[in-house]
């Protein structure tokens, strides 16, 4: 079997969207001065499909939600030369030599998000031409059923947080993750409404569920270390990216204050970056993206790396991509789970442009068996909404 064609798309969604309500999410950009942009940082319209076909017929499919217009550069101009005319079943051989000769300008961020777009589509396609679904191809099943938490709960006013939390509690899911409005650029009156935002949902779902609290790179070191303390009565799980990726230190250091487990990693990339995450004992909980981390091929490696480190996977956005990895490994119990809901953040975005997404029942999701390859497929029901850049 050799790769005949790469196709790289672009979707971009021109259809209704949601407007982002006031303060909804910190991130990196609430700290720069004179900043009216933040909200933009924040939102994901557009993502990337790729289509790789085999000389006997079989399309794969990957995807990758960085940066996609330029995701799609890199796929075109310099990995698919690398796959086409080239065994799928030598994706070791494939991974590294798309991973070498993009590594002067490459490495991180965008180029691994293509890469790993490509890798995913290769493993579609060897999925499908065994006619087993990938998790048997990476250590088979290792859960009856994938427990899942609840992601959503951005910050507005709380009494809609507390419906929306009830809403989901009554679904069966038992693990919520919200986000914090505020960081240090809004002061102490910041600091009350983060810490009234948790009460009013753990008012909600009680203290027998799981609690994660998301603050997207918002925070400074400085503050994460004031609010560790004030937050540990609410008894969450961990706190996610409390400053920014690159700031490895700052996250080692928080992590060892034993307050709250800090979680971290989905913005980081290969192997290597996981290694030094888990060598400074920065994270808690690991949480790549295969569809940023170096795809399937990288993923399942950092999977090895964790389980020897005793550090939990629990990969961001849920999704097949990483369904799988979750399902086939002892050292990740539990998915992410972007509910279903009108495009908004962009989280939501997958379930408009494919079909196989399992949805969560009382709070598990199942993959099949009999499904080969990642299970995804493209759908048509919401096309006209998309822009299609060829
Ligand atoms: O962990 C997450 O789910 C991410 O940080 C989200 O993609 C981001 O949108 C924050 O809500
Ligand atoms: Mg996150």
């Amino acid at each position: 079997m050799k790769i005949k064609s790469v196709r790289a798309r672009v979707y971009e969604w021109k259809g209704k969207t949601v407007p982002p309500q006031g303060n909804f999410c910190s991130n990196a950009m609430d700290l720069v001065y004179s900043n009216t942009e933040s909200m933009s940082t924040f939102r994901f319209h557009s993502w990337t499909v790729v289509e790789i076909e085999t000389d006997d017929g079989i399309v794969g499919l990957g995807n990758v939600a960085l940066a996609p217009r330029i995701a799609k550069a890199i796929i075109d101009e310099y990995l698919a030369p690398l796959v086409i005319g080239q065994d799928p079943w030598d994706y070791e051989y494939l991974w590294q030599r798309m991973y070498r000769s993009t590594h002067a300008w490459g490495r991180k961020g965008v180029t691994m998000a293509a890469i790993s777009a490509v890798d995913l589509a290769i493993w579609d396609i060897l999925g499908k031409s065994v006619g087993k679904p990938v998790f048997k191809l990476l250590g088979g099943r290792t859960k009856e059923k994938i427990p899942c938490y609840y992601s959503k709960l951005y910050r507005t006013d709380l009494k809609d947080m507390q419906q929306e939390a009830q809403k989901f509690l009554d679904q069966g899911f038992k693990a919520f993750k919200m986000r914090f409005g505020y960081g240090p650029v809004h002061l102490q009156q910041g600091v009350s409404e983060n810490l009234k935002s948790v009460a009013a949902v753990r008012e909600v779902i009680g203290y027998d569920t799981d609690l994660m609290l998301e603050c997207y790179m918002g925070w400074n070191l400085e503050y994460a270390k004031r609010m560790l303390p004030k937050l540990a009565k609410y008894e969450p799980r961990w706190l996610e990216e409390p400053v920014i990726a690159d700031d490895i230190d700052g996250y080692a250091e928080l992590n060892a204050m034993n307050i709250i487990p800090i979680s971290g990693g989905e913005h980081e990339f290969s192997l290597y970056g996981f290694k030094q995450l888990l060598d400074k004992k920065a994270v808690s909980v690991v949480q790549y993206d295969t569809n940023r981390v170096g795809g399937i091929t990288a993923a399942h490696k950092i999977n090895a790396l964790c389980e020897a480190y005793s550090v939990p996977v629990i990969p961001h956005a849920g999704q097949m991509h990483n369904y799988h990895l979750t399902m086939s490994t002892l050292a990740s119990p539990m998915a992410e789970y972007f509910p279903i809901f009108d495009v908004e953040v962009g989280n939501e975005l997958f379930w408009y442009i494919f079909d196989g997404e399992p949805i969560a029942d009382n709070g598990f999701l199942q993959l099949r068996d009999d499904v080969p390859g990642l299970g995804l497929s493209l759908k048509t029901e919401y096309l006209q909404h998309f822009h299609i850049v060829e």
